[in-house]
């Protein structure tokens, strides 16, 4: 897919400068209290070159160390507020969330293409709790999840088989499968094997996405932009713009038909959209929430999934004792006449250690999405105005050497013995009312990836021609979804016992 980008040039930024000066006058004088430290701010343009390209949590981390847990910057008039530590984090975004829950409008993304009404980017009011409301009575806790644990197992266990064909395509096999888990409990929709439309569609959108909410459109810059016609030269945007909506549009339209014509026959298996529309619900205003709830999941979930399921295989290829721990407790627990399943997850303590060391030692949302503060608050002495945006450093947070000693090794004991280490998920889903609404899907796929992959694969250094890949560097690439750097490992069946396994029939 090509893009065409409109490329930035100093004039523009100098123009966007002028335009929030005005802004800046105006907050700067809003109250006697200082803003938090930062590093020092230009007249206009404030922190504007401060600001890292990319890996923004390696610069947030660098000014943490220098300015302390809670830091400000401010770029073209814009407050941004880094927090580099739970607690602030939770006294602010958790305790207060009532005033820190809003999001930033993202000018091509949101408006121009659309993404606004995805519950990622929706304004916080009404309709973002209503959002909220529907996901939470999917999987909002363990015991409604436990509904949807029989096609998370089917699933992983085609994940197991996709492997073995083809276990040079991990990234495409880990990619389709965390789709195919969201598309069937979300549509109740069993992807096909090879390309399938609705997993081609849905990242078509995202990749659309990750380009129109980023600096390469100007008009995220300099919002007024967006009201310039189509016909004007140089606002080739407003076409791409267009473009991308009719791909946003299908992507949620296309997969809620799928269902609709389902249960208008007496087809439809359970989903969160089959659940909603046989409970009478799926008129107007009612039909536009549940289709944009629905299609929220599958792009707040996917890529993260993936991330977290890659830096789990990378781990083990890095760490071979400790896969080989794990193995060895399934093997005591469940021994090898059969998969892992959900029902012996409170048995496999070191698999579920190895769960929540994969969620920190690789941070999927290194800088969470930002929240927008929607009234003036004081945190410690400190000026936190309105419309400042809110990061917090999830990265530091899970990689702080004060909390997690050795914080760049794979460790899964941290989290056993008389005192554990926190639990990363406390802060890898984010917080307060934005916090991730399908951490419990999150957790439970990456436990039963884990458990079955482990059960039935030993994961070992790549070799071509007899020649052993050195072990892989370690690296976050950079995204607001952050996968690990590329690598590659050989896959194999543990036994001929744990092959037949896998090739076995559906369990469930
Ligand atoms: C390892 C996997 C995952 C990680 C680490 C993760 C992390 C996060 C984080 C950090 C946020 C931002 C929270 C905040 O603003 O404070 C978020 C938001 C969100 N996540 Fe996840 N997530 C994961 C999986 C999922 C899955 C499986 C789904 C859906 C099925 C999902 C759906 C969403 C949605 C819809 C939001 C936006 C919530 C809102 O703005 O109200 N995520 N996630």
């Amino acid at each position: 897919m090509t893009f065409t980008l409109t490329p930035i040039t100093y004039l523009d930024i100098i123009l966007a400068a002028l335009a929030v000066y005005g802004i800046t006058r105006v907050v700067s004088k809003r109250s006697s209290l200082p803003l938090p430290p930062g590093p020092r701010r230009l007249p206009i343009i404030g922190n504007l070159f401060d600001m890292p390209m990319s890996k923004e949590w390696e610069t947030f981390s660098k000014w943490g160390k220098e300015y302390g847990d809670v830091v400000s910057v401010t770029v073209l008039g814009q407050s941004i507020v880094i927090l580099n530590s739970v607690k602030p984090a939770i006294d602010m975004l958790d305790r207060s969330s009532a005033i820190y829950s809003d999001r930033p409008v993202i000018p091509m993304a949101g408006e121009l293409v659309g993404w606004k009404n995805i519950m990622g980017l929706l304004p916080y009011a009404d309709r973002h709790k209503r959002y909220r409301r529907l996901a939470k009575q999917l999987f909002g806790s363990t015991k409604t999840m436990e509904a949807f644990h029989p096609a998370e197992e089917l699933e992983t266990h085609r994940f197991l088989k996709r492997l073995l064909s083809q276990p040079d395509r991990l990234v495409q096999h880990v990619q389709k499968t965390a789709g195919a888990i969201i598309l069937r409990i979300t549509h109740g929709y069993i992807v096909q094997e090879g390309e399938d439309p609705f997993v081609t569609l849905a990242d078509t959108a995202m990749e659309q996405f990750s380009v129109s909410s980023s600096n390469a459109f100007i008009v995220n810059i300099v919002p007024a932009l967006k009201y310039v016609p189509q016909w004007m030269p140089g606002a080739g945007f407003q076409k791409t713009a267009k473009e991308w909506a009719a791909t946003l549009e299908e992507m949620v339209d296309r997969p809620y038909q799928w269902v609709k014509s389902r249960v208008a026959n007496g087809t439809a298996e359970i989903s969160f959209v089959s659940n909603l529309l046989n409970e009478g619900l799926g008129r107007g205003e009612e039909e536009f929430e549940i289709k944009w709830s629905a299609a929220s999941l599958y792009s707040g979930g996917a890529d993260t999934t993936v991330s977290a399921i890659l830096s789990f295989f990378k781990a083990m290829l890095l760490w071979p004792e400790i896969a080989q721990k794990a193995q060895a407790e399934i093997d005591s627990v469940i021994g090898n006449d059969r998969l892992p399943t959900f029902a012996d997850r409170d048995q496999l303590p070191y698999v579920n250690a190895v769960v929540l060391e994969a969620l920190r030692w690789h941070t999927v949302a290194p800088t969470g999405i930002p929240h927008r503060v929607m009234q003036d608050n004081i945190y410690n002495g400190y000026f936190i105005p309105k419309g400042a945006l809110v990061f917090a450093n999830i990265w530091k947070m899970c990689h702080d050497p004060a909390v997690y000693p050795d914080p760049m090794v794979f460790k899964p004991e941290r989290y056993l013995g008389q005192v554990p280490q926190m639990n990363p998920s406390d802060m890898s889903f984010g917080f307060g009312r934005r916090i991730c609404p399908g951490r419990v899907l999150a957790d439970a796929s990456l436990f039963i990836t884990c458990a079955m992959v482990l059960a039935v694969y030993d994961i070992s250094p790549y070799t071509e021609n007899g020649v052993l890949d050195r072990p892989p560097t370690v690296e976050q690439m950079p995204g607001l979804v952050s996968h690990p750097n590329k690598f590659r490992c050989n896959i194999k069946p543990r036994s001929k016992k744990t092959l037949s396994l896998i090739e076995a029939e559906d369990q469930s």
